[in-house]
């Protein structure tokens, strides 16, 4: 029997796949993969020699964990098509958006255990930030086996389900909008007269070391506004650029995002 099962192993499912493997938390061989389009696993296929199963029932059956990678709209098709091969009761582990576990049990057969995962796509080089919720037949050892493979992708928290949605904005979404930042910062560079390549690798480095000294600086109880102050010089070019943000809606453009995802996870959910 492999350990872990994963049914869609497209952008996060195969981050996971990449991720777990990379980090030796699983080896390749405790795992068992189905996509529905097998094109799109042949190069972890190649890459890791990924045991691959002929269809999903196949994995359903041989697994001790289930990790559902399909999009959040196929969730319920896919477990109604599975039926009997989840007799065995499986922990299913759903990485999808707006699909609350109620919604997942559902679909399951009574009392199966269910975690509800919401990763990132930095798990690709094990920097996910995930947040994880199981209903009440998950045991603990279950639990702390699923947190063990999402802590060797990132880090992980426990989250009680009501703020999923906006746990899922704040780490599931923001790893785009972050993209999109350092893209824009990288492209006004161009403009300033640096090649695109060399832009984007500046602005990645300031954005990765910035996160690192709020991580670092959090356990002191100094916040983000702290160091922000700590980068403006009076009359400087610093404040300059941060007013000009402000004036172009910086922070609540930030805040319509979280807002405007939560929103989209409520129709998700309610679909
Ligand atoms: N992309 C991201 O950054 C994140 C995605 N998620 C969640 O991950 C889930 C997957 O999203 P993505 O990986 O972005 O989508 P994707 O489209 O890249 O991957 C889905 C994969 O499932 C396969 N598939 C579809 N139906 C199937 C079936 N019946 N049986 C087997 N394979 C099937 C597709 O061929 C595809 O490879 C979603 O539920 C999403 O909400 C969660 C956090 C972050
Ligand atoms: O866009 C989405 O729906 C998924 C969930 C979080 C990140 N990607």
């Amino acid at each position: 029997m492999a350990k872990l099962g994963v049914i869609g192993v497209g952008a996060m499912g195969g981050a996971i796949v990449r991720g777990l493997i990379a980090s030796g938390q699983l080896p390749a061989a405790d795992i068992l993969a189905f996509n529905r389009t097998r094109e799109r696993m042949h190069s972890l296929e190649d890459e890791f020699s990924l045991p691959v199963a002929p269809d999903a029932a196949t994995v359903a059956k041989q697994v001790k964990y289930l990790l559902l990678g399909v999009k959040p709209y196929m969730i319920a098709p896919l477990l109604d098509d599975l039926g009997d091969a989840l007799a065995a009761k499986p922990v299913v582990i759903s990485v999808a958006a707006g699909k609350p576990i109620a919604t997942i049990e559902a679909h399951l057969p009574e009392q199966t255990p269910v975690v509800r995962v919401m990763p990132n796509v930095n798990a690709q080089i094990n920097q996910s930030m995930s947040g994880i919720a199981a209903n009440q037949y998950v045991s603990e050892e279950a639990l702390a086996e699923v947190r063990a493979m999402f802590d060797a992708i990132g880090k992980t928290a426990l989250v009680p389900e009501d703020h999923f949605a906006a746990f899922a904005a704040l780490a599931g979404c923001s790893p785009a909008w972050i993209y999109r930042l350092i893209d824009a910062l990288a492209q006004a560079g161009v403009a300033h007269g640096f090649k695109k390549e060399e832009a984007t690798r500046i602005v990645a480095q300031a954005v990765a070391g910035s996160a690192q000294n709020v991580l670092e600086n959090l356990p002191q109880g100094l916040n983000p506004q702290a160091l922000v102050d700590q980068v403006c010089s009076p009359a400087g070019t610093t404040v300059a650029g941060l007013l000009a943000m402000e004036d172009a809606g910086f922070s609540a453009a930030a805040r319509a995002a979280v807002n405007a995802a939560v929103a989209r996870d409520q129709e998700l959910s309610a679909s």
